[in-house]
This record gives structure tokens, sequence and C-alpha cells, in this order.
């Protein structure tokens, strides 16, 4: 048998079928669903007298609509967002899948409560109709985003109709400086690859430093697959993985327990399997960075300066003067002098435990900068608990932070929380697109630790020096 990566090992285990052009039928495992891109989805079905053809495996959330104030046990204000949340409430209910409703303490951002409770497992194929589904990837899973046809295609037939990617490595050796982060390797092969490097590839994220993360830092990693142009990401299973899943209330139990890890025990990619395309990092290269322009590939080390729109090539020098522009920069301009009014903390690429324990490690004993608003949001109700029990929600509230509910709150414009025109934030969160956070508000991408330390000073901070 000739070597496979690990993207070849699901996709193969998974092909129901293939037609003679190399269009392939998938079978999935798990279809997450939230409320912005489900509701045509069950509409159609309705009207096709449909049921949903694997209620057991499907699993839906509100996450994008809700706000994150406590007021909002007394229901949603917002006609829009409240529309939308209760057409996903019914939805749950007439089609009988798994559902986490706003009040329910498991709520949170889909692609955090997937892996929390267990749904999301080594091997499985994991669609969801939404793009930062390459977290679950993290687990050795084949995960991604859908359209909201196919969200009716997989509801309706559990299968998608797919064509293969190809393979790319990303390899990360060595390991990280302090200070240097899961988010910051993402972010780093991101202005390595730029946002089209990943187009039509599956990336499979390894080497020493890959290794050494945690599952949070892995799904850190792999959510931002997709901001590289990739169709997914993913990292092959291994001790750290077995171990987060194990107990979970979803995770298979006693003798399937066993048989499952069989299974998942096969899943890396064999010597000499080959890749069409290896980008390689050095640890040790890797900075704490963050995003100048609006594009998640404007990307510099902390220490650096704002470019000059002249230093690029073809139609990037235009891109990076517009971007200049409506961040309100200047070129030459010191990074770590750019001063900011908000920090966003949070997400789903930054809101579990790990993200928020890094953030208040860095706070500690310390005040937000007069007049800033800060505001941290677990991804989850059950991250927000852990961080109130291990004393965290305190270290944050002292130091001024808001302490809010689950939700992507200030991660995309779709709820109350949001920036004004000309506001500048720090953002745990993946894009940086212009107006992502609000009309005219402007986006600097970082990890927990970096916007802790921008919390502190009002400006751009290079954490190293808060350490
Ligand atoms: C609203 C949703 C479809 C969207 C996505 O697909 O990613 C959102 O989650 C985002 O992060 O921009
Ligand atoms: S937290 Fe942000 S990136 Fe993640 S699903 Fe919500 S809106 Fe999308």
């Amino acid at each position: 048998m000739s070597p496979k990566t690990l993207y070849d090992k699901i996709w193969d285990a998974h092909v129901a079928h293939e037609a003679d052009d190399g269009t392939c039928l998938l079978y999935i495992d798990r279809h997450l669903v939230h409320e912005v891109t489900s509701p045509q989805a069950f509409e159609g079905l309705r009207m096709a007298g449909r049921p949903v053809r694997a209620p057991e495996k499907t699993i839906a959330v509100p996450d994008h609509n809700v706000p994150t104030t406590a007021d909002r046990v007394n229901g949603i204000e917002n006609p829009e967002s409240r529309i939308q949340v209760e057409a996903l409430d019914k939805n749950a209910k007439d089609f009988g899948i798994h559902y986490y409703p706003v009040n329910d303490v498991r709520q949170g951002i889909v692609h955090i409560v997937g892996p929390e409770q267990g749904w999301t497992l080594p091997g499985m194929t994991v669609v969801c109709g939404d793009s930062h589904t390459a977290t679950h990837g993290a687990f050795g899973a084949l995960a991604h985003g859908i359209g909201t046809s196919e969200v009716e295609h997989v509801l309706a037939t559990q299968t998608l109709i797919q064509k293969k990617s190809k393979n790319m490595k990303v390899e990360i050796t060595g390991k990280l400086q302090p200070g240097v982060t899961a988010k910051d390797i993402t972010l780093a092969v991101i202005g390595e690859t730029g946002t089209a490097g990943g187009t039509g590839y599956v990336i499979e994220y390894c080497g020493e430093a890959i290794r050494d993360l945690s599952m949070e830092g892995r799904m850190t990693v792999c959510n931002m697959a997709i901001e590289g142009g990739a169709r997914a990401g993913l990292i092959a299973p291994d001790e750290t993985t077995h171990e987060y899943v194990k107990g979970r209330p979803h995770a298979p139990k006693g003798a399937q327990w066993e048989a499952a890890l069989t299974w998942w025990k096969t899943l890396f990619t064999d010597d000499d399997a080959h890749f069409d395309k290896v980008i390689t990092l050095r640890g040790e290269d890797i900075a704490p960075v963050v995003t100048w322009g609006t594009s998640p590939e404007d990307v510099l080390p902390i220490t650096a300066t704002v470019p000059n729109p002249e230093d690029f090539e073809g139609g990037k020098v235009d891109a990076a003067r517009r971007s200049i522009e409506y961040m309100g920069l200047e070129a030459g301009q010191k990074l770590s002098d750019v001063e900011i009014d908000t920090v966003f903390i949070g997400s789903c690429t930054n809101g579990r435990i790990e993200d928020l324990r890094a953030a208040a490690e860095i706070l500690k004993g310390k005040k937000v900068k007069d007049g800033m608003r800060a505001m941290v949001v677990p991804g989850s109700g059950l991250v927000r608990a852990q961080a109130e029990e291990e004393g965290l929600a305190e270290i944050f509230k002292e130091a001024g932070f808001e302490w809010r509910l689950a939700g992507c709150s200030m991660c995309l414009a779709m709820n109350p929380d949001q920036l004004q025109p000309g506001e500048r934030c720090a953002a745990t969160s993946n894009r940086n697109f212009e107006g992502r956070q609000g009309r005219g508000g402007r986006t600097h991408l970082l990890s927990p630790a970096m916007a802790a330390a921008a919390a502190i000073t009002g400006r751009l901070t290079d954490v190293r020096e808060l350490m």
C-alpha cells in the first residue's frame, strides 16, 4: 500500500461513492449548527417534508446573535437577532436534534462547545455552516465550513459532495520563546503564506512546537487555517488528544473507548507520504505578533514598524495604502506606539480556559489603563464557570475588565458588542476586515497575553516587557 497522509486516511474512511470525475460523496460524522446559516436549510426540509437524517449526530447552539450581558435571560431585544435565535429554538425542537439553548450553562460558541462536550473526536468528518469549523481539526478530524445549501444537504442525507484537496504540510520545529503562543504561530504562518497560500489544500500542522501545544493551543492554530485559505487544518491525535477527550459527555466509554483508541492510534501520516506543498518555520524564530492592516496576513512582530506601502509589490501596494489609511496609521510608526481604546478577549480562536489563564497571568494585580473599554467573553458557559472557580474572573474584574456571558460577541458585529467608527481594538479573534467589529472600527489581532498587556498600557505592547 502506498503511504498516506492523515488527511488521505480520514478521507478514504469516509468516501461513500466516487464519480468518474473524482467528485465524492463523503459521510459526515458530526454536523454542528448555529442560528446564522441554518434557517433556510431547515425551511427546505420542512417544505420537502423530510426529517433530519441523523438527529443524534446533529448539534445546534446559538452563538453569533446572542447578547453577552446578564439581562439576556429576559430575552433578546434586537428583533432580527431574536427572530434568528427563536428560529433555531424551534428548528432544534421540531427536528429533534441536540440543542444547547441560550440560557443553558453549556451554551457557547459552536466551535468551543463541540469539543468541550466530546462531540468532536479524532478521525471524524465534522462540518458546520461556518468557516471556522477548521478549529475541530485540532483533534485529527477532517473539519470544514459549508454553505447553507450544503447544510440542508447534510441535514437531509448526512453526506456531503466534495472533491479532494491537495496535501500541505506546515511544520513548526523546535521550541517557542517565552511570551510566544499558539496564536503567534498561526498568525506567523499566515504572514508567511498569505491568505491565499493554502487555497486548494488541507494543511497538516506538525513538528515539535505543535506537539508541545495543549488541545486549546492546537484549536487556536487550526481555527485560522481558513484565514490562510486552506480547506481545513488538522493535527495528528496523540496522548494529549486522548487525555482531553476522555470522560467528556459524548466521548465513547468502556469497550467503545478501547475500540476508538485503537483506530485513533492509526491516525498519523505515514513515513514518505506525499505532500504537495511544505512550509517550515522555526519555533525559535516566531515572535509575539500583531496585525497592522485589514487582512490576517498583515502580520508583524510587535517590535516592528508600520510598513511603507511602496515596499510591497503589484496589487499589494494599493491594498497596503488603503489598509493603513483605514487603520489610521502612518508608515514607519512603531507598532508599540499605537494607542488602543478597546480590548476584546474571546472568540472561537481564543475563548478557552487556557486563553483566559494566559491573560489573567499578565493582569494579576494590575489595572487596565484609564478610559479603556476591556471585555472578556468566555467561549462557553462552562469555560466561564471554570474561570470563576479558578479565581480568574476576580482577576479580570479587579483589573477593570467586563466579565461577560458566552457568545461570539465582539468578534463580529452581529450582536450589541460592537466598535464605534474610529475605535481601535486589540482583539484575540481571527478577522480584522474593515468593519468586522463594527462600522469604521479598527482591529489588531493578537494573542490573549498580548491583549492583556495592551489593556494595561493602553497601546500595543510587547508582552515580554510585562513578564
Ligand atoms: C456568520 C458565519 C457564517 C461566519 C463564518 O462563516 O465564519 C462567522 O462565524 C465569521 O467568523 O465570520
Ligand atoms: S467567534 Fe467569531 S470567528 Fe468564531 S464563529 Fe463566532 S463570529 Fe465566527
